[in-house]
């Protein structure tokens, strides 16, 4: 094989050659007769000639165009005749003359100029751009903004997301297991109380305004003023990602979301979070119902009315947008989306849950509520059930539905042994396609997953990592308290793909307890029920830092108050009347301390836990023996499989039973403090339910 002088270990004559050049001290470098044949010019033969002249057109061989997207439908066949003249060109302009129309400058009246590709390979993009008419030409030409092109990226890959990130995204890289790790910068959690809403006409009677409630007003101006902010800013850019996708698995009730934003991060964030539209979905999309604008890395200008930061996070309803400026958390984007939901699937008398949920082989669903670090996420993650989602659901009279298409999980702590879905979760790979193949053979009848469009890319968020072996350091919190991982739903083996469910039979309200008073586990009645949703209480410490003795408790209604956009009675109402009519049971889970506080007592063991919502999920617990708690009148079970009986009524697990005594009133205390804004409202249509409800807190 040494015929093209290529160095070979069995080749008798290299041996001999190099012994004779290593007895002289250095290796020679062998050279063959064959070689110097021609005009005594050495030639480097050893393969085939490349099919390129210049290395320019080497490099474009090595990326060949897409496949086609499916070939256009015949209109008639489809019922949908709009699209049945329609040419790729055609569809193509349509679809680029809808992102200048999203990209629009208000007060210029005309979109940008938009081209399709990615601006680091302008000759090329600009030239098929040319070549295709696939740019569009403003009008009006009023500002150097329009004579430039905003290179759009549009519904990138995972890989070329991934690419676009690590080439340019200060702060991005690959961790051991191939997730992007990336920083959200200064913010690294949201930011509620720069939050506004548009108060409008419509929205000064609808919504829920005032104390309590998360919707800070702004005049339809000043968004406008904000609005024109980050669209100049995106403009301004080389290039911007745009995201068209959906929410809500239910396909009545679906609602199309176009995210623009300016980092790959946040493209891919979204590409994980939302639901992934397959080629032929995209092909249709049309015009989106709700658009958001990232302007993340630019601030909000504090001269501007109603900014008390340089963080603005705006939501106009009527015109179906909202703006990000000022922060990069890229949870902003998608809580900013479940607000939205909780405004627009009420009036379709759906009822938006912050709640995880999943299934069990036999199809009972369980729902997760509660604040952020309860427990939804790790909790609906069961390697035993069926993952429908971990944190946004509808409730319509088709059953449950996920709204999302991925999860976002709190990574700190993380351990492989104790949360190994989440754990293997964190990478880039392959997933559950979502795509099913039924094929039908003699008389059997097969489930295939579509081997295409399934490589995913978790996203870590302000996570510490090794710098060599690239391994993450889930315990290291040098950036945040608050580290996330965002992946999609398909990379959790038992996922419930189409995420539907049927209607819940159990309703579990996580509180994370950090006073040490609540019972890991109660059954609820459900004025109960009803009374600990519109509390949502939880106590959390600041953080892991010393010196935090007091925990701090936090009354949120629904579990979800910097999202809902409704008065907290409304969802409530549809809760009681929902769970009523499918006869869904209540419970409220401590996930938190036992023994006494924060500092002194411990946060119950995730196994325990997972032990307390098996008995739930078995049925086991419905029919246990409970006895009633004092002051919250709380029914405890006294028995558990796994569980120390001891645990489930806290008092026994505090040395000092005094100081219980003081906490458990201290708490209810609070919880009646909170809930005197209730007093007045009418929950249902029934009377009598709302003084039930008002009966169900805390006696003392
Ligand atoms: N007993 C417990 N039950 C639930 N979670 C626990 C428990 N003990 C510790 N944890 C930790 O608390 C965190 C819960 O966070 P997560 O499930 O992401 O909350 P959420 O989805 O509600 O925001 C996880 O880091 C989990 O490991
Ligand atoms: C992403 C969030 O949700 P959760 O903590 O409920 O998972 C959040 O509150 O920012
Ligand atoms: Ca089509
Ligand atoms: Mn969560």
């Amino acid at each position: 094989m040494a015929e093209n002088g290529e160095f070979s270990f069995s080749s008798g004559g290299m041996k001999k050659a190099a012994a004779a050049a290593f007895s002289n001290g250095l290796p020679k470098i062998q050279t063959h007769g064959r070689e110097k044949s021609e005009n005594g010019i050495c030639h480097d033969d050893s393969g085939p000639p490349v099919k390129a002249k210049t290395i320019d057109e080497l490099h474009s061989l090595q990326k060949k165009r897409s496949a086609p997207t499916t070939p256009i439908k015949d209109g008639a066949q489809q019922g949908n005749a709009a699209f049945a003249t329609i040419s790729e060109e055609e569809r193509q302009k349509l679809q680029l003359q809808s992102i200048s129309d999203s990209l629009a400058s208000l007060t210029r009246e005309t979109g940008p100029k938009v081209v399709r590709g990615d601006p680091a390979r302008k000759a090329e993009a600009t030239k098929v751009a040319a070549e295709h008419h696939h740019y569009l030409t403003p009008t009006i030409s009023v500002s150097d903004s329009a004579l430039k092109f905003t290179h759009v990226l549009y519904n990138l890959s995972p890989a070329e997301l991934y690419e676009q990130a690590i080439k340019h995204e200060h702060g991005s890289f690959i961790t051991s297991t191939g997730a992007l790790a990336t920083l959200s910068g200064a913010k690294t959690g949201r930011s509620p109380r720069d939050k506004r809403v548009v108060k409008d006409e419509t929205t000064a009677d609808e919504l829920w305004w005032g104390k309590g409630s998360p919707n800070i007003e702004m005049d339809e101006h000043t968004f406008l003023v904000n609005r024109e902010r980050a669209v100049d800013y995106l403009n301004s850019l080389d290039k911007v990602f745009v995201n068209d996708q959906f929410l809500n698995w239910d396909p009545e009730h679906q609602i199309k979301v176009r995210i623009v934003s300016a980092r790959a991060y946040h493209s891919l964030f979204m590409h994980n979070m939302c639901i992934r539209p397959t080629p032929e979905e995209l092909e249709d999309f049309g015009t989106p119902d709700f658009t958001i604008y990232n302007a993340g890395q630019f601030p909000c200008n504090r001269y501007t009315h109603y900014m008390t930061t340089s963080t603005s996070i705006d939501l106009n309803l009527d015109r179906k947008e909202m703006v990000i400026l000022g922060t990069q958390y890229a949870g902003e984007m998608k809580k900013g989306l479940f607000g939205v939901m909780h405004y627009l699937m009420p009036k379709r008398n759906i009822l938006s849950l912050h709640s995880g949920s999943n299934m069990g082989k036999d199809g009972d669903v369980a729902l997760f509520f509660g604040l952020s670090g309860t427990g939804k996420t790790t909790l609906s993650t069961d390697h035993n059930r069926l993952l429908i989602g971990d944190d946004e659901h509808c409730w319509s009279e088709n059953g449950i539905s996920n709204i999302e298409g991925g999860c976002y999980a709190k990574c700190i702590g993380l351990s492989k042994e104790k949360e190994p879905d989440i754990w293997n979760a964190i990478k880039f790979g392959t997933g559950k396609c979502p795509i099913k193949l039924n094929m039908h053979f003699e008389l059997e009848s097969f489930i295939f997953f579509c081997p295409n469009v399934c490589k995913f890319l978790a996203v870590l968020e302000n996570i510490v990592f090794d710098e060599h072996t690239r391994e993450v350091d889930y315990s290291d919190n040098s950036v945040t308290e608050n580290t996330r991982a965002s992946y999609p739903i398909e990379y959790i083996p038992n996922a419930k793909i189409p995420c539907v469910g049927p209607h819940p039979k159990n309703v579990i309200l996580l509180a994370c307890d950090a006073f040490g008073v609540l019972p890991p586990v109660s059954k609820l009645t459900l004025p109960q029920t009803m009374y600990h949703f519109i509390s949502g209480y939880t106590a959390l410490v600041a953080g892991t830092e010393e010196g935090v003795k007091e925990p701090q408790a936090t009354f949120s209604a629904c579990f979800g108050a910097a999202f809902i956009m409704l008065h907290p009675t409304k969802y409530a109402a549809m809760l009681a009347e929902k769970m009523q009519k499918h006869g869904a049971t209540g419970w409220l889970v401590n996930t938190g301390w036992f023994g006494g506080r924060y500092g002194v007592g411990k946060r119950i063991k995730l196994g325990y836990t997972r032990k307390i919502i098996d008995a739930i999920h078995s049925g086991s617990l419905l029919n246990a023996n409970y006895k009633k708690t004092e002051v919250f009148g709380l029914e405890i079970p006294t028995e558990i499989e796994g569980v120390p009986s001891e645990i489930l009524d806290p008092i026994n697990t505090w040395a000092e039973k005094e100081d219980y005594e003081v906490t458990l009133l201290k708490l209810a205390g609070l919880f009646r403090k909170n809930f005197e804004v209730f007093a007045n409202y009418k929950i249902g249509q029934d009377g009598k339910l709302t003084e039930e409800i008002l009966a169900a807190g805390p006696n003392f």
